[in-house]
């Protein structure tokens, strides 16, 4: 019964073989998966099971054949910054990974310690066209729902600092390990007069709670390990040369736990969340295209980069 969730057409065959067929039948029925749903794509993947197509190396991924888990690096310097080509190699990585019927889990980190992912390139949303941060956007929203839509385990192994955008990568995983010490993780949005989508907003308060994560927006936190792991923001700290390992450890944990019943237990929590973005994707891509590219927010966003710069 407990075959690897893959696509529609596997559910069913799974389902027609299975005595429990009745009750998974009705759930689907009731869940009634959307079409970017991953549970209903069909997979694309080639025999031996490997179609990592990125054509550049900003995103290097290798996958453990025996166990079925998959390490995705983020691979650009100097830190990691999400631009449009980012968003791109890891969206489709995402979905290859997804359509790898002998893939069962992903870590994300970085191939540069230190640094996990330092945000949106803030250079893509600063004097550039409507048109042009509307696409940007898009591209984030597609990343995004691929991984919170993930049937796969994802660990966040972060391996380094995590403002913004980093967090949101963190966020959209199933479990977070990050590296002890100085290391900084949080939505630090309101620190560029930016405010972060519902949908964002949300992922902080289903990790966090309520409260700890009103008031972290609004103040644009940004937290130490520690910090994170006493908040929930994280769920363990390791030495930093030691993320990895420890992420791989975690997720062969995980993996104890049946595929099937992991994957649409995670899918029923997180659908409402991804239905919502879907059907307010052009109105939240409208609300991000007119906030930044009004002239008071323009503006924030350069002395912001000047603070950067002259760090
Ligand atoms: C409803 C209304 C909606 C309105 C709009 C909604 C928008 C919501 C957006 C929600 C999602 C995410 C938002 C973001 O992600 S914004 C990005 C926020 N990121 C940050 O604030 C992090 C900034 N960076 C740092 O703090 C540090 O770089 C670091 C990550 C701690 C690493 O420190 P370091 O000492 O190792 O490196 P540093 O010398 O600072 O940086 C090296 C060079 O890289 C440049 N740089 C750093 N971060 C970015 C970035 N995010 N984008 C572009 N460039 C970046 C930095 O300027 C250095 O450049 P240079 O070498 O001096 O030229």
């Amino acid at each position: 019964m407990y075959s690897f969730i893959l696509g529609n057409e596997s559910i069913k065959m799974a389902l027609s073989v299975s005595a429990g067929g009745r009750v998974w039948r009705k759930f689907f029925k009731t869940f009634n998966f959307g079409p970017n749903s991953a549970l209903k794509r069909f997979p694309t993947c080639t025999a031996n099971g490997r179609l990592y197509s990125s054509s550049s190396d900003n995103v290097l991924v290798s996958k453990d054949e025996k166990s079925g888990i998959a390490t995705v690096r983020m691979n650009n310097p100097p830190v990691n910054s999400l631009n449009s080509a980012m968003l791109v190699s890891l969206r489709s990585c995402f979905e290859e990974l997804e359509n790898d019927k002998s893939c069962r889990a992903l870590i994300l980190t970085s191939q540069k310690p230190k640094v996990f992912c330092a945000g949106l390139d803030i250079l893509e949303i600063y004097r550039k066209s409507p048109d042009y941060v509307a696409q940007f956007w898009e591209k984030l929203q597609d990343m995004w729902l691929s991984l919170y839509g993930s049937r796969l385990v994802t660990m966040a192994a972060i391996n380094g600092h995590s403002p913004a955008g980093g967090c949101l990568l963190s966020l959209a995983c199933d479990y977070r390990i990050m590296a002890e010490g100085k290391f900084t993780i949080g939505l630090n949005e309101t620190q560029l007069d930016l405010v972060a989508p519902f949908w964002l907003r949300q992922t902080m308060v289903d990790v966090i709670g309520y409260r700890q994560a009103e008031m972290a927006l609004m103040i644009g936190a940004l937290y130490t390990s520690n910090k994170a792991l006493q908040l929930g923001l994280v769920d363990k700290l390791a030495p930093i040369e030691d993320v990895q390992t420890v992420a791989e450890e975690e997720v062969k944990n995980w993996l104890k736990i049946p595929d099937q019943a992991r994957a649409i237990t995670k899918m029923a929590s997180r659908k409402p969340l991804l239905d919502e973005l879907r059907k307010r994707k052009q109105e939240d891509i409208q609300t991000f295209r007119d906030e930044t590219t009004r002239e008071s927010v323009q503006i924030s966003i350069q002395q912001y980069l000047e603070k950067l710069k002259a760090k």
